[in-house]
């Protein structure tokens, strides 16, 4: 690389984002024997979304909290799996599906039954969607599957649940997802049959942050010329030839090629500019996917009063039954009248995660999490709190210490929390969001097909469109990656 007068930087390839993806992107690049490269991120840090905050003396995961899918026997595993491993991540296996507790507006309500039939619906909805795939017939909304396998959710103990499977993971409605890609989403994570990784999740409640992983991965290979942290990106010029960047405090860059990694949401709000603008198959690609929310709301109580403690006191001389269950409930799940309205609830005063904290939180995600970040703190507070109370209605409940929630959706650097597959997003569509574009590439964990959503997804992006790099770089030949200038199924109105 060489500086000039006029403070332009050249590099064989600048990473754009520094991110899992961007990380991943850059060793591989280095043990391809690429080392003239950079990263480029805005943030005083890498690990992108992988994001802590001290809460109550804790240190808590704003963003992503869990390895998805581990790994079972020798099969294959998952490489965030490998990465926590490799650099002893403290995670706790946390169990989704076996130990909920179920309340409603009028406090502690065993609705199990509906919670164990959300299971199989959603089972039956992934069966519906992979038949349909292999008769190749045309993609549906979640809402459409689960109404053909016959599961209509019609009270608010359904609903809950039905949330509970599946906006809980793909951060938006049944109507606002694709079918197929919500079966392959979890398919491809968790099921051993469909090549996935192991159907558990490990939380991790490393004291270091989720983002060590990352980070000292990084530190293992990264140079501290090859990272410009503190530097956003404002425009990005391209062509057949090269990719020039410039930065908000007008510093320029020059890269053989560049690799951009920002987010879905970053490249759908114009928040980096283009130019020439995007062909329009790539702006469509990318304007047809969806960046969805995520929002996890944290609450720091002086004593604990929750979800356990309430099944030892129902249960007081039982002392085996309660310890088990203090042991192994976690979890809690409150039906409202309203779909989404505070509805999942995980406390981490619990012997696996942070015992004695007092600290709980509940997540809300998709339009609801629009709505609550457009509200102040206190306001979002006075709901969770009517909702707490109605949950707990025989308990004298405490005003908490402290309360935070991060706002993924509003963030200028992430526009969200990560991406979902509408019913309207072609497969082509995602050939052309993971299109390059002259010697400008994308990757990120919306460009993959299989765990796009995912950490992992966000990791084999980063590993494939590198090598993909460094083939063009060690051959220099360069063949576009697959594309599709129109995406067609329409027929005009005078054929039917
Ligand atoms: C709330 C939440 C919960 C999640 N839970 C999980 C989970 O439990 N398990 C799981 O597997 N996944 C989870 N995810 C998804 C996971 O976090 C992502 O898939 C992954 O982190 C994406 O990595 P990336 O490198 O593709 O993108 P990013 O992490 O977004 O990296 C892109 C980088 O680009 C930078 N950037 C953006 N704009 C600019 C600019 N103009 N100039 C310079 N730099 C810029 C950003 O600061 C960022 O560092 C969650 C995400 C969120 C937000």
């Amino acid at each position: 690389s060489s500086s000039s007068a006029a403070e332009t930087t050249h590099h064989k390839v600048l990473i754009l984002g520094g991110g899992v993806t961007g990380v991943i992107a850059a060793r591989t690049l280095h043990e391809a024997g690429i080392d003239d490269f950079t990263i480029v991120e805005a943030r005083e840090e890498l690990g992108g979304r992988m994001q802590t905050a001290s809460f109550a003396g804790k240190i808590i995961e704003q963003g992503p909290n869990w390895i998805q899918g581990t790994q079972t026997g020798d099969g294959p595993a998952n490489p965030i799996f490998v990465l926590a491993k490799k650099h002893s991540i403290k995670t706790q296996f946390n169990d989704w599906f076996g130990s909920v507790s179920t309340y409603d507006t009028s406090g502690h309500v065993d609705f199990l039954d509906d919670f164990n039939n959300s299971e199989d619906d959603f089972e039956n909805l992934t069966v519906l969607a992979g038949a349909r795939v292999n008769a190749s017939l045309v993609d549906i909304s979640g809402r459409t599957a689960y109404s053909l396998v016959g599961a209509k959710s019609q009270n608010p103990h359904a609903r809950a649940s039905e949330y509970y499977q599946f906006d809980w993971e793909y951060a938006q409605t049944p109507e606002q997802s694709s079918a197929i890609a919500s079966a392959w989403g979890n398919n491809f994570t968790y099921d051993t049959d469909q090549g996935g990784f192991s159907d558990d999740n490990q939380m991790s409640i490393d004291q270091r942050g989720f983002k060590a992983l990352i980070q000292l991965e990084a530190n293992e290979f990264l140079t501290s010329n090859q990272r410009m942290l503190n530097s956003t990106v404002k425009t990005i010029s391209h062509s057949s030839s090269g990719v020039t960047v410039t930065l908000t405090n007008g510093k320029q860059l020059t890269g053989g090629y560049a690799l951009c990694t920002f987010s879905l949401g970053v490249l759908q709000n114009d928040d980096v500019v283009f130019k020439p603008s995007l062909p329009s198959f790539k702006q469509e690609a990318i304007q047809s996917m969806v960046m969805a929310t995520y929002t996890k709301i944290f609450l720091h109580f002086p004593r604990k009063f929750w979800f356990d403690t309430e099944v030892l006191s129902i249960f007081g001389e039982c002392l085996l039954l309660s310890l088990t269950l203090f042991f192994f409930v976690p979890m809690a799940l409150y039906a409202d009248l309203e779909r989404g309205r505070y509805p999942v609830w995980q406390s981490l005063d619990h012997v696996n995660f942070f015992p004695g904290s007092g600290i709980v939180f509940v997540t809300v995600t998709g339009d609801y999490s629009v709505r609550v970040e457009a509200l102040s703190d206190s306001e979002v507070k006075k709901e969770v709190m009517q909702v707490v109370r109605s949950m707990f209605r025989n308990v004298t409940v405490p005003e908490p210490l402290d309360f935070f929630f991060p706002r993924w959706h509003t963030n200028p650097l992430f526009r969200g929390s990560y991406s979902n597959w509408p019913p309207s997003f072609a497969s082509r569509h995602l050939d052309n969001l993971r299109a390059n574009v002259g010697r400008l590439f994308f990757a990120g964990e919306a460009t993959s097909r299989k765990y796009f959503g995912f950490l992992h997804g966000a990791y084999f992006e980063g590993l494939d469109m590198a090598t993909t790099i460094a083939n063009c770089i060690a051959t220099s030949n360069c063949t576009d990656l697959e594309r599709f200038t129109q995406i067609t199924n329409a027929s005009p109105y005078e054929n039917n």
